[in-house]
């Protein structure tokens, strides 16, 4: 039904409002990069850390590092930032003096040419020029300007100046969950629409000399990019079939949580603080977040018809499911394996990931959702994403893999 109204030339003007999709959205193409600069296996971080920061005086600290690093389930890991540029900027090392600006100025081109790099497959894939993308969602901790890397992007991939842009700057490890339940919102509400999700995220924001708060960061994160393309029925000609189908999606905050994880921007980069009360309190959660979502989003014994019932039956439904879970580090996955009762293959995706990058913060779900996707034949008809970060913040998401 549309509204009518005047053009001042008392001539009527028909507003037709844009009907909605058919269907749920559904990612139709998907892409990763890394930046090309490091490639750190992790048996040599802590050496190289130490060694590169002026801090091998420190051997309690590099010896608790050592023994961290060989506890993540991290092989290797990508980084931006090289030896020669730590060595042309002492202020990165030094937090008596302002860095902000350097590493603003560092991640202006880095951030958006990576996501560039990553968003060419996802395009690629999907089949369609890049001038048909109608809506792009980037999400960064790393953007601290305006125009920032959203538009840098549209940019570099052509995009028409008529594309929606919205960037979602610091949500951390949870910015690519929430960046695609956003995409799926836009995708099913605006038939037609065809969105790019991209997540980049580079470490030269937050990199610092090694303290005693700061190992675990230093130990599990690295760099990289995810792309993905979502769009809703009717699909167009020359156009990727669904990949994952995005059933439901929904966003939890943990009450009470918000002292345990969180970033801040200083005049040294990004400090970030991460309690050692994490991995728990994700454990305690997780599950209650999963039967919701399951439920469609009610918070009761109200099963959504449509979506399958992880406690129909008897005994331990989640087995039944296929695992998209964001590798926040490895006591994360291994307290999400024990409240699930999940078999060990199950989160093989996200210890992949977690083994050959480390933790992308948002980012890091489209590499686990890119590793599923070529295990695709082998999996169930119906599974779950989940990303965690700041608040403490749960991102959860029912997937459908169309057969
Ligand atoms: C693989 C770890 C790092 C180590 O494994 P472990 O050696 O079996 O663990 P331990 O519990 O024995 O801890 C080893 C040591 O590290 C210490 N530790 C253990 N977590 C801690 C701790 N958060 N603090 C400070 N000491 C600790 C712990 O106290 C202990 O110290 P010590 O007794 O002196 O040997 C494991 O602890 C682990 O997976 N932790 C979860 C990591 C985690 O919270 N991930 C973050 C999820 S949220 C997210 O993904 C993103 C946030 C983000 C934020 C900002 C950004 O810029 C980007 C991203």
């Amino acid at each position: 039904m549309g509204s009518c109204g005047s053009n001042g030339h008392g001539t009527a003007v028909v507003v037709v409002p844009r009907p909605h999709a058919e269907g749920p959205a559904a990612m139709l193409g998907i892409g990763t990069a890394n930046p090309t600069g490091v490639l750190m296996p992790q048996d040599v971080f802590a050496d190289t850390l130490f060694r590169i920061t002026n801090s091998d005086h420190l051997t309690e600290l590099k010896h608790k590092l050592t023994r961290i690093c060989g506890n993540t389930g991290i092989d290797k890991r990508h980084f931006h930032l090289t030896e020669e540029t730590l060595a042309a900027h002492p202020e990165l090392l030094d937090p008596e003096l302002p860095s902000l600006g350097t590493r603003v100025d560092m991640t202006v081109d880095a951030v958006p040419k990576l996501a560039q790099r990553a968003a060419a497959k996802a395009i690629a894939e999907w089949g369609r020029p890049p001038a048909d993308i109608t809506h792009l969602v980037f999400t960064t901790y790393s953007a601290c300007g305006a125009p920032s890397a959203d538009l840098r992007l549209a940019t570099l991939l052509g995009l028409r100046p008529t594309v929606s842009r919205t960037i979602l700057s610091l949500h951390g490890c949870y910015g690519g969950g929430r960046a695609l339940g956003l995409a799926k919102e836009l995708a099913e509400n605006n038939r037609g629409a065809r969105v790019l999700v991209a997540c980049s995220e580079t470490t030269l924001v937050c990199f610092g000399a090694p303290d005693g708060g700061n190992l675990v960061g230093h130990a599990i994160f690295g760099d990289g990019a995810g792309a993905v393309i979502v769009g809703a029925g009717p699909f167009l000609d020359g156009e990727q079939r669904p990949i994952f189908e995005m059933v439901h999606a929904m966003q939890t905050t943990v009450p009470k949580t918000e002292h345990a994880l969180g970033m801040q921007v200083t005049g040294g980069g990004i400090d970030f603080h991460l309690s050692i009360q994490v991995p728990t309190l994700i454990g305690q959660n997780v599950e209650r977040c999963l039967l919701n979502a399951f439920r469609g989003g009610h918070d009761d014994d109200d099963d959504d018809a449509h979506l399958p019932s992880p406690l129909s039956g008897n005994g331990n439904k989640w087995n039944d499911f296929f695992w998209a879970v964001h590798p926040g580090g490895r006591q994360i996955l291994d307290n999400i394996d024990k409240v699930l009762k999940l078999e060990p293959e199950k989160l093989a995706a996200s210890r992949h990931v977690l083994r050959e990058y480390g933790n992308m913060s948002g980012a890091t779900i489209v590499f686990v959702l890119d590793e599923l996707r070529q295990r695709r034949s082998l999996l169930p008809e119906w599974g779950s994403m989940m990303a965690f970060g700041p608040g403490i913040t749960i991102e959860t998401m029912v997937l459908r893999c169309p057969r």
